[in-house]
């Protein structure tokens, strides 16, 4: 059963492709209402491949999705309209003009043109200016603001963005994420893919992870960071170290800068368990007589704990 706040519900979502390669394999994952969700994968993992069967683009082999407890195809024409998709790449007739395409754009979910909601998004992406220019007269940045003001022109109650920031510029990220926020604020359902992990640390709620075709973590963000997240302690020493000392040797301990500073990692896990960590490693350290100058604590980023989630065996 799916919950009250859930707006999308995945389940048991199988894609074979002709050529028999199995893209995803039993995918579940509840999408809840409001809510900024970053999917997160290697290359090849799957996700464009969840997005295309989500917005209709793709069929899927098994399973079911469900929008709002409608099926995404018995009752497509009803859910279409509700959905916006910023693709990877732009398919559409390079001599239109921005507001023709825009426009069209709109009518194609069926939804009575509407030049004010046109005007503000072309004015909140830039495109105001722009908006006789022809297609193929844009910068490859304009063209990516064309997408993502096609897939708002009907005004989505959820919008997908597939790596909406791959390749462009500072001034464009940050347009995009001021735009993605505000649209959160006004209750628009987000899911992104990106590949610029600190992108999801900055803009999502929860953070699921999809590696060869299947879901292997959905976590809200800050519990993610809190329980997966390994901790660094750096120890400034007074005099450098050329070996790790022996009466610290059941620590996890590492020199860095020329043996001028210790490096205690511990998990965040065990440190919540109190067994013991950190207040004993400070207590052998300062029987061992090793002097230091200052203590600085690191937080492991989100890069770090991806990285080690999708590592292959070696
Ligand atoms: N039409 C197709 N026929 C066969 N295999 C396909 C087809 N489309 C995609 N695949 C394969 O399915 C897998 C998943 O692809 P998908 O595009 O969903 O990955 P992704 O996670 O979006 O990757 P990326 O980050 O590179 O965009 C890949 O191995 C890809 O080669």
């Amino acid at each position: 059963m799916e919950k009250a706040d859930t707006i999308v519900s995945i389940r048991d979502l199988d894609k074979t492709y002709k050529n028999g390669f199995s893209a995803l394999k039993r995918v579940s994952l509840d999408i809840r209402r409001g809510e900024i969700l970053a999917l997160l994968g290697p290359n090849g993992a799957g996700k464009t491949t969840m997005i295309g069967i989500v917005t209709g683009l793709l069929n899927a082999t098994g399973g079911t999705v469900t929008v709002d407890g409608m099926d995404i195809v018995r009752d497509a024409r009803k859910i279409r309209p509700r959905i916006g998709l910023v693709p990877q790449e732009l398919y559409t007739d390079a001599f239109e003009t921005v507001w023709a395409t825009v426009s069209f754009s709109r009518g194609l979910f069926g939804k009575p043109a509407n030049p004010a909601h046109i005007e503000k998004v072309l004015r909140d992406l830039s495109l105001w200016d722009k908006r006789n220019n022809k297609l193929l007269s844009l910068s490859g940045g304009m063209k990516r603001r064309v997408l993502i003001a096609k897939a708002l022109s009907h005004e989505p109650a959820i919008l997908f963005l597939d790596e909406p920031t791959a390749g462009v510029d500072v001034e464009l990220r940050h347009d995009m994420w001021r735009m993605v926020r505000r649209l959160r604020e006004n209750g628009v359902t987000i899911i992104l893919t990106t590949h610029y992990i600190e992108e999801a640390e900055d803009m999502a709620d929860r953070i699921a992870v999809i590696n060869h075709g299947e879901i292997v973590l959905v976590e809200e963000k800050a519990t993610l960071m809190r329980q997966l997240g390994k901790k660094e302690l750096h120890v400034q020493l007074s005099m450098p170290l050329m070996f790790i000392p022996p009466e610290l040797a059941e620590f996890q301990l590492s020199l860095a800068d020329e043996g001028k500073t210790l490096v205690y990692t511990y998990d965040t896990r065990q440190e919540q368990g109190g067994s013991g960590g950190i207040a004993l490693f400070l207590k052998r350290l300062g029987q061992s007589q090793i002097e230091f100058s200052d203590l600085k604590s690191k937080e492991s980023s989100l890069e770090e704990i991806f990285v080690n989630l999708v590592k292959e065996p070696a």
